[in-house]
């Protein structure tokens, strides 16, 4: 009954639309559309309940809204369900904390962005998906705020679990969720390979930075060659492969040679200004994402 139009269906004209646009899809139908046959109102209704879906789905409304709806609950439980995950492995100490966060920043926004191609062809697809990283927004802003408590969601995404820590580097990721899925979508690859260097070039730095940065780089001694190279390495990666993903499923037709060449210099340049020493000005998730998207867009 959700999807039912239920109808004043009482002028002649309305029936007479409905007979002329509904192809009688069996004798009962013809029998209950056929201007001969007075049918009640009730049964008109009854008919077009029926309908409704076909309806919709010919008229490729609710088809696609129904798929869109479904896309945006299934991907918003899989957010959820990811930080719980991450949050249930650090109460147990399987992980560290900051392991854990910075998993959570490479595996959300590259999992939101491999989610896209569920959603449908329709215009407001992308606003549906928006509206996942729109609600992770809401959701840090409100814990950040400390207007509500969820320590399951300040233990995987701070570094010191303090609830303001979610205003800051959380809330700038999703931000930029939000502006990818809505400007770039699945049309463009400079969304991708912007979000693929956020995620996973900027998350590997620190994974890697923290573990095997030694050599620490005499511009920034908070930054090392080992995290600046595994994020200029594993960004370039994770954007072809992301690139690939797309354009496999229809969504680009890339020159591989060419694209290749414009990845490794949007990578080379997200890496650099990572390194730079102007954290205190601009958050990475910032800076790196949009270094990305102005490279990229002058290179593609
Ligand atoms: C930990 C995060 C950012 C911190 O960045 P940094 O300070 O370490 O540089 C990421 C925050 C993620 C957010 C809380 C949840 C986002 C969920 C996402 C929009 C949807 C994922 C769906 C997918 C299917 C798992
Ligand atoms: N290029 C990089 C980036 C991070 N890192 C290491 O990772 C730690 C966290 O890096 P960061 O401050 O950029 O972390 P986020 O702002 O990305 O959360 C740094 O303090 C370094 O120990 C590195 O060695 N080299």
């Amino acid at each position: 009954m959700a999807y039912s139009a239920i109808l004043r269906l009482s002028s002649p004209a309305c029936r007479y639309i409905i007979h002329q646009s509904l192809p009688p899809f069996s004798p009962l139908l013809s029998h209950v559309l056929s201007p001969s046959t007075i049918p009640s109102n009730f049964e008109y209704c009854l008919v077009i309940s029926a309908l409704a879906p076909a309806l919709f789905s010919a008229v490729g409304g609710g088809g696609a809204l129904l798929q869109d709806a479904g896309a945006a609950v299934l991907v918003i439980g899989g957010g959820y369900a990811l930080v719980s995950t991450f949050d249930n492995l650090t109460r147990r100490n399987l992980i560290e904390q900051s392991l854990s966060r910075k998993l959570v920043h490479i595996l959300s926004g590259l999992l939101f962005m491999a989610a896209w191609p569920i959603f449908s062809t329709s215009t407001g697809a992308r606003y549906f998906a928006s509206l996942v990283p729109c609600i992770n927004c809401s959701r840090l802003v409100i814990h950040g705020l400390s207007l509500a408590t969820d320590e399951g969601l300040i233990k995987s995404v701070t570094r010191e679990g303090k609830p303001e820590e979610l205003l800051r580097g959380p809330l700038y990721y999703v931000l930029v969720l939000i502006l990818c899925a809505i400007v770039f979508w699945r049309e463009s690859p400079i969304g991708v390979i912007s979000l693929a260097m956020m995620c996973g070039g900027d998350g590997i730095a620190d994974i890697v930075g923290r573990r095997f940065g030694s050599l620490k780089i005499p511009y920034n001694p908070q930054k090392s060659w080992a995290g600046s190279l595994s994020m200029f390495l594993f960004g370039f990666l994770v954007s072809i492969g992301m690139l690939y993903y797309f354009s496999i499923l229809g969504y680009f037709e890339l020159d591989w040679v060419w694209t290749i060449k414009r990845v490794a210099l949007v990578s080379f340049v997200a890496t650099v200004v990572e390194s730079l020493p102007t954290g205190k000005l601009m958050d990475d998730n910032i800076s790196v994402p949009l270094a990305s998207m102005v490279t990229a867009l002058l290179s593609f």
